[in-house]
């Protein structure tokens, strides 16, 4: 069977909604790779032209310049080991690599949720990525799975966040513990770890500041706000999640490795990527960076937060091609 055809297959186990979703939401960057793919892969044959062009392809959809190689190098040595030399056989060929590239190791893209007690995710990044909204709907996420969410509204520094995570808070019916904008965020986790014991919930989600008022570093309040969390509960966080505006191209890497330092981030949460046309950076983070995307945001609304699926994600990269390819 072909390698789309079994693509398909698979993705199609999944719910329709969630192929929609991630089609909708991946069309800018689709739109523009098939454009200058389908040029690629239209040449006449199989040469070092060729494989140039879709390098710059790749780089220019912010892929980066390390798994651009890896990728494109692993094309080389199939085409070499199945004697291609028709282009337009790449396509499928490329796709794969991609799939492989993007799946993790077996279990690895899972959220740690306790089956027992209370599981806490602490949610960091820097300002304006989407923090706040991400931790709505990741509590509407868990919500609509029958757990009961409690929020803690970490991010002392913005005023308007706290405001923020109470209207996410009522939309979906999650307690908010909160203190006062400018009071000490360790202060309102600890809180929030009270008050979930208290009231037995099962998921307490963490926001943060991701810019500070004082002098005090960022990372060292992060610190801080992490030790007191490995403090009162064993084993916490059982997920510390970065969010990164997919938008900002390959300074997301930097940053990630920034937050990396200060925090054992054990995932990340790639957001804004219906905005971009440059949404390879989901290859360069996963290739470059030892930790995870476990989940993508695809949209503004509630439920356009998914858990990250690769074979979802090069589906609905090269959708087009593949119905192309059934056609004939
Ligand atoms: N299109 C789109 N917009 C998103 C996505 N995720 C978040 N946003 C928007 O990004 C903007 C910023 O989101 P916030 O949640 O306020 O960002 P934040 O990181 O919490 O910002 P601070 O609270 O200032 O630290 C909002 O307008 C969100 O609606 C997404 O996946 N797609």
């Amino acid at each position: 069977m072909s390698f789309f055809k079994r693509l398909k297959e698979n993705v199609s186990k999944r719910t329709e909604s969630v192929t929609q979703k991630f089609k909708s939401g991946l069309s800018k960057t689709s739109s523009s790779l098939l454009g200058a793919m389908d040029n690629v892969f239209s040449r006449s044959r199989i040469d070092e032209e060729l494989y140039e062009e879709l390098e710059d392809i790749l780089i220019g959809a912010d892929v980066g310049v390390n798994t651009t190689m890896e990728i494109v190098d692993r094309l080389r040595e199939e085409v070499k080991a199945q004697k291609l030399k028709d282009p337009s056989r790449l396509q499928p060929l490329l796709s794969e690599i991609l799939v492989e590239m993007l799946q993790g190791e077996e279990g690895e893209l899972s959220m740690q949720i306790q089956a027992e007690g209370l599981t806490i995710i602490l949610v960091v990044g820097v300002n304006g990525v989407g923090k706040t909204t991400t931790i709505g709907k990741l509590a509407h996420h868990y919500t609509q799975n029958g757990k009961k969410v409690i929020l803690a509204a970490g991010d002392t520094f913005r005023a308007g966040a706290i405001e923020q995570l109470d209207v996410w808070g009522e939309r979906v019916g999650a307690d908010v513990i909160r203190h006062q904008a400018g009071s000490d965020p360790a202060a309102v986790i600890y809180d929030g770890i009270q008050a979930a014991r208290a009231r037995g919930a099962d998921i307490l989600l963490c926001d943060t500041a991701g810019r500070l008022h004082s002098k005090v570093n960022l990372m060292e309040e992060l610190k801080k706000v992490y030790r007191v969390i490995q403090r009162e509960v064993p084993n916490a966080p059982h997920e510390t999640l970065l969010v990164l505006d997919s938008t900002t191209g390959q300074n997301a890497l930097q940053q990630a490795k920034l937050f990396h330092d200060a925090t054992q981030l054990t995932g990340i949460v790639l957001t804004k990527m219906d905005g971009t046309a440059k949404g390879g950076i989901a290859l360069a983070i996963r290739r470059e960076l030892s930790i995870p995307v476990k989940w993508i945001g695809l949209g503004e609304k509630v439920d356009d937060l998914q858990p990250f699926d690769g074979e979802q994600f090069v589906h609905a990269l090269f959708v087009e091609a593949i119905e192309r390819e059934e056609q004939q």
